[in-house]
C-alpha cells in the first residue's frame, strides 16, 4: 500500500494525515491535546501527543513528523457527513521504544476541507481495511463483570480503563454483572451464539471457568466454542491464563486487554475434562493435588494478602515436611525432560496461528470410563508425593514459572511432580527457582507431557487432602482427566503463550 494523506483543518490551521502500510502520522497539530484518563474525579490533567519533532511544513517529508501510530493501535477512523468531521481513536504508547509499553486512548477530531468529504471518507474507509483485514471490526460484545471480583475492583477497572477503549473502537457492548456463582455458567449455556463475537469476563479466572463449563454444557458446545471467542480483561489476583499469554505487566494491564478483544485472533486452547464418578466439567487451567493444592486452597483465610497467601502456604507445608499420598496413572507422551524442552523451543520458532478444533455437538471423552480397569499402557505411580501439578498454562501466579514448557494447543497436559520426602533443602530451592522455570532442571523435579490421567487420594488419618482443579475446591475422591486439543479459544494479539526462555 502507498502512503495516503489527507490535508484537514484544526483551529483554522492546515494538518496532514499520513496513513501508510504500517502506521499513522498527524503532522503539524501542535493542539494534539486530549484528556488523560481520570485518575480522581476531581483530577483532569491533559497530555501532549508525543512527537519525534514538531514540522509546521505539511509538504514536507512524512518521515520528519509526529509519532508513527501503529496498525495495531488504531482503533477507529470515521468521517461524519454531520459535523464534517474526520475522528481517528488510536491508542498511543507511553514508551513507544518498549513493546511492553502502556498505552493510552487518543481521540483525533480535524475538519475536512471544502470539497475534500469524499476523499476524507475513502481516507477512513482505506483506514478501517488495512487495519482490521480479516479481523472483525466494530465486534459485538457481551461483557460479564464479576461486580466481588479482585477485591472488588472489576466494575472500576471496567468503567474508566476499557469501555473507553472498546467504545472508541466502536464495539456494541452488552454489559451484565454477576449476581452469584454459576450465573456466567447460566449465561453462557444459554446464550444466543449468533448474538456475539466474543464473550468478555472482567474477573479472576473463576469466571472464565463457568464460561467454558455453560458452553460445555450445551448440545452444541463445540459450535458455541468456535463462534463465540473468549475475552479476557483481568480483574481477579492471580489472572492465570492472561499472565500466561501477554506476561505479568501486560496480563494485568486492562487496556492492553481491551486491545486483545478488539485487534486480537482466537487463539486455540487446549481444555481438559475432569470426570468423577459422579459429575464431569472442564477445566482450562490446572488440576493439583498435594502442597500446591494447599496452598491454593488452604490459605482461603489469608485473601488479603493478595497471590502472597500462596506463597506463605507453599512454606508452611515445605517446613512441616508435609507429604501426600495417592495413586496416579499417566498416559505419558513423552517423559524426558531434555526432548520435552527441545519441542518447547522448535514448536515455539515455527508457532503460526492454529484454528481451534473444528466439530460439531458435545465433547465425549475417549479414554476408558473411569469404573473400567487403568489400560495397559498407562503408567502407575503410587505413594507418597509433595506436589503433583497438572497444567495448560505456563504460568500459575505472578512468579511461579511452574510448566515452562507448556504450549497453548500441543494437545498435551503438562505434569510436574514431585515425590515425597525430598528434604526441606532441596525443596525450598525448587521453589526459589521456580519463577524463572529453572526447577526443570533439578532431579527432584520429575516433568511429563501426557495425554490423561487417572489419581486417587489417599487420605491419612487425621490429615486433609486437597485437590484444587483450576484453582477452586474439587473431591479429593478419585478422578480422571483428559486433555482435548484446541478446544477452546481466547482473543489474543499473539498466537502463543509466552516465550518462557526454557534453554
Ligand atoms: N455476584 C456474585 N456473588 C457471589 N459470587 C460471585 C458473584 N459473581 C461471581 N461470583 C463467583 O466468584 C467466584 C470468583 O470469581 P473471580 O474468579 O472473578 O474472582 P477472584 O476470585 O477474585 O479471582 P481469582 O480466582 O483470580 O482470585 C466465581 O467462581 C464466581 O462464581
Amino acid at each position: 500500500m502507498s502512503s495516503n494523506t489527507l490535508f484537514v483543518e484544526k483551529l483554522g490551521k492546515q494538518v496532514q494525515i499520513v496513513f501508510d502500510s504500517k502506521s499513522l502520522r498527524i503532522q503539524s497539530d501542535a493542539t494534539a491535546i486530549v484528556p488523560r484518563q481520570k485518575k480522581s474525579k476531581k483530577s483532569r490533567s491533559c497530555v501532549c501527543l508525543p512527537t519525534l519533532e514538531t514540522n509546521d511544513d505539511p509538504s514536507s517529508s512524512p518521515a520528519s513528523s509526529s509519532l508513527p501510530i501503529p496498525h495495531r493501535n488504531i482503533l477507529h477512523a470515521n468521517y461524519n457527513a454531520r459535523t464534517n468531521m474526520v475522528q481517528l481513536n488510536t491508542l498511543v504508547a507511553d514508551k513507544p521504544s518498549d513493546p511492553e509499553s502502556t498505552t493510552q486512548l487518543f481521540k483525533f477530531m480535524y475538519t475536512v476541507r471544502d470539497n475534500e468529504q469524499e476523499k476524507a471518507t475513502e481516507f477512513c474507509q482505506n483506514i478501517m481495511t488495512s487495519v482490521y483485514q480479516d479481523l472483525i471490526p466494530e465486534k459485538r460484545v457481551l461483557v460479564l463483570i464479576n461486580p466481588f471480583g479482585g477485591q472488588a475492583k472489576a466494575k472500576s477497572i471496567f468503567e474508566e480503563k476499557v469501555k473507553p477503549v472498546l467504545e472508541a473502537a466502536k464495539c456494541k457492548l452488552d454489559i451484565q454483572y454477576t449476581e452469584h456463582r454459576y450465573h456466567a455458567l447460566e449465561i453462557a449455556k444459554g446464550l444466543d451464539i449468533g448474538s456475539y463475537d466474543t464473550i468478555v469476563t472482567v474477573s479472576g479466572d473463576g469466571l472464565i471457568h463457568e464460561v467454558i463449563n455453560g458452553f460445555l454444557q450445551r448440545p452444541d458446545a463445540r459450535e458455541a466454542l468456535q463462534k463465540v471467542a473468549l475475552g479476557l480483561i483481568p480483574a481477579g489476583t492471580s489472572n492465570s491464563l492472561s499472565i500466561s499469554m501477554s506476561g505479568e505487566k501486560l496480563g494485568f494491564d486492562p487496556i492492553h486487554n481491551a486491545l486483545q478483544i478488539i485487534k486480537g485472533r482466537p487463539l486455540a486452547l487446549d481444555l481438559c475434562s475432569v470426570t468423577y464418578e459422579d459429575s464431569r466439567y472442564f477445566s482450562f487451567l490446572s488440576q493439583s493435588f498435594g502442597i500446591a493444592a494447599y496452598a491454593d486452597l488452604g490459605t482461603e483465610h489469608m485473601r488479603w494478602m493478595g497471590d502472597n497467601r500462596t506463597v506463605v502456604g507453599l512454606m508452611q507445608e515445605i517446613f512441616s515436611k508435609s507429604t501426600y499420598q495417592m495413586e496416579a496413572s499417566l498416559l505419558i507422551a513423552e517423559s524426558d525432560k531434555e526432548k520435552i524442552k527441545q519441542n518447547y523451543k522448535s514448536g515455539l520458532k515455527s508457532s503460526e496461528w492454529k484454528s481451534p478444533a473444528v466439530g460439531d455437538g458435545a465433547v465425549l471423552d475417549t479414554i476408558p470410563p473411569l469404573s473400567d480397569p487403568v489400560p495397559e499402557n498407562w503408567t502407575t505411580i503410587n505413594g507418597d508425593v509433595s506436589i503433583f501439578l497438572a497444567s495448560n498454562v505456563p504460568l500459575l501466579n505472578r512468579g511461579m514459572l511452574s510448566h515452562p514448557c507448556v504450549s497453548a494447543n500441543d494437545g498435551y497436559i503438562d505434569l510436574m511432580l514431585v515425590r515425597g520426602g525430598k528434604g526441606i533443602g532441596k525443596q525450598l530451592s525448587m521453589f526459589t527457582s521456580v519463577d524463572t522455570g529453572k526447577h526443570l532442571d533439578m532431579d527432584l523435579v520429575e516433568y511429563y507431557k501426557v495425554k490423561a490421567f487417572r489419581l486417587k487420594p489417599i487420605i491419612k488419618p487425621g490429615k486433609s487432602a486437597y485437590v484444587a482443579i483450576d484453582g477452586e475446591h474439587a473431591s479429593a475422591k478419585q478422578f480422571q482427566v483428559e486433555v482435548h486439543q484446541a478446544l477452546g479459544s481466547v482473543l489474543s494479539l499473539n498466537p502463543t503463550f509466552i516465550n518462557t526462555n526454557v534453554h
